[in-house]
């Protein structure tokens, strides 16, 4: 979560605390804050917990929906007692996703199996697509106007499936389609100011393409600020850990999942920038996972302006160096393969 969400988060306590009216809390609500429904699917998982706490305190959202297929009852029951503004409604097994899901804004999407050491994220694909898929029929079904963050893996793939999906129930939005790639963008600061001995706080890196292996090519060139404090030999290493983060966290966990605290971290902060964006807060700019027009590819990560409707403006690459111009064309093959599966296998039967 940035600093200032959390500053926000903590001034809207503060109002609420030192307001003797109801009506006086409600009007700050509705005046600086629409209202807005969250739903999380998979709530009760690695990365669903955390990022379930995180949507709690984030005082844009004034409804969360929990849903997962177990466990859902517990989570509810423990982020609906802190203090903060979201009412919070546990959901549990397929009867009930459709009320989950009604009236949402913002669907996020953590369903699904994680790696264990040793696998790609394509071989999640067999397990999760049909997960993924189901999920999107249902969001078609019960909130066609929802943005959509997708973070169950493959992502390549399964925001692909999900297009696809919705052009069939002929709800496609593409505006309102997002693949989270945040933990990219959250892992190549980090190590980027760790190796340039910068403060983190200050630093931007953008990442684009797609969210496994080479497919993620940090923009290092890019980076603000800006720093003459690195090698070349430095920058292609700060790569290959970019590309190979999730990896590194899956080997630490030895059997016990993938990253869960730093992805609830990175999907808070996109969900947030979603939220914003809706509101109308202006310049909200995220990297994500779209559908594009910025390379040959028909879904592509790179920086997107946020917007009421969404996707307001995808931006272009920029300048690049000829060490990312080569990680650009490296990566296409792969990207397009992962992109031609998810289509293929939503449209079969
Ligand atoms: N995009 C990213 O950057 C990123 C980062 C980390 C993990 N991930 C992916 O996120 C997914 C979840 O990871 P995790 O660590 O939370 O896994 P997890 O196994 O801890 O949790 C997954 C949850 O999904 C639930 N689930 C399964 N089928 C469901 C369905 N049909 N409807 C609703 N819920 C369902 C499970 O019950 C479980 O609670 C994985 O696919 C992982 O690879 C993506
Ligand atoms: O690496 C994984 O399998 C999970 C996730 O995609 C990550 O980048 O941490």
């Amino acid at each position: 979560m940035r600093p200032s969400m959390f500053r926000s988060v903590f001034s809207v306590v503060r109002r609420q605390e030192s307001s003797s009216s109801s009506v006086i809390r409600r009007s700050f609500f509705s005046e600086a804050n629409p209202e807005r429904k969250v739903a999380i699917l998979g709530a009760a998982g690695g990365i669903g917990q955390p990022l379930s706490l995180l949507m709690k305190h984030n005082p844009l959202v004034s409804s969360l929906s929990l849903y997962d297929i177990a466990g859902t009852p517990g989570v509810a029951a423990d982020v609906s007692h802190i203090n903060t503004r979201a009412i919070v409604k546990g959901f549990m097994s397929d009867d009930q996703l459709g009320e989950a899901l009604e009236g949402s804004d913002v669907v996020v999407i953590p369903a699904g199996v994680p790696r264990k050491p040793g696998m790609t994220r394509d071989d999640l694909f067999n397990i999760n697509a049909g997960i993924v898929k189901g999920l999107c029929i249902a969001i078609a079904k019960y909130c066609p106007n929802a943005v959509v963050n997708m973070i169950s893996n493959p992502v390549n793939s399964t925001v692909p499936i999900a297009s696809e999906v919705f052009k069939k129930a002929g709800t496609y939005n593409e505006k309102k389609l997002f693949g989270v790639t945040t933990l990219d963008v959250v892992r190549a600061k980090t190590f980027y100011a760790g190796k340039a001995n910068l403060d983190v706080s200050g630093v931007n890196v953008p990442v684009v393409g797609g969210h496994a292996g080479v497919t993620i090519l940090p923009l290092f060139s890019q980076a603000t600020p800006s720093t003459n404090a690195l090698s070349n030999e430095d920058i292609v290493a700060l790569t290959k850990r970019t590309q190979d983060g999730g990896t590194e966290v899956v080997e630490a966990k030895a059997g016990k999942g993938s990253a869960t605290l730093s992805m609830a971290y990175a999907g808070a902060l996109f969900a947030d920038a979603c939220l914003k964006g809706l509101n109308g807060v202006p310049d909200i700019v995220e990297c994500s996972f779209v559908q594009s027009t910025v390379t040959e590819l028909p879904f592509f990560a790179s920086k997107v302006k946020l917007g009421k409707d969404g996707v307001e403006e995808i931006h272009g690459l920029g300048s690049l160096s000829d060490y990312e111009k080569e990680g650009l064309e490296k990566l296409k093959a792969e990207l397009k393969s992962s992109i031609d599966k998810g289509v293929a296998f939503a449209n079969q039967s």
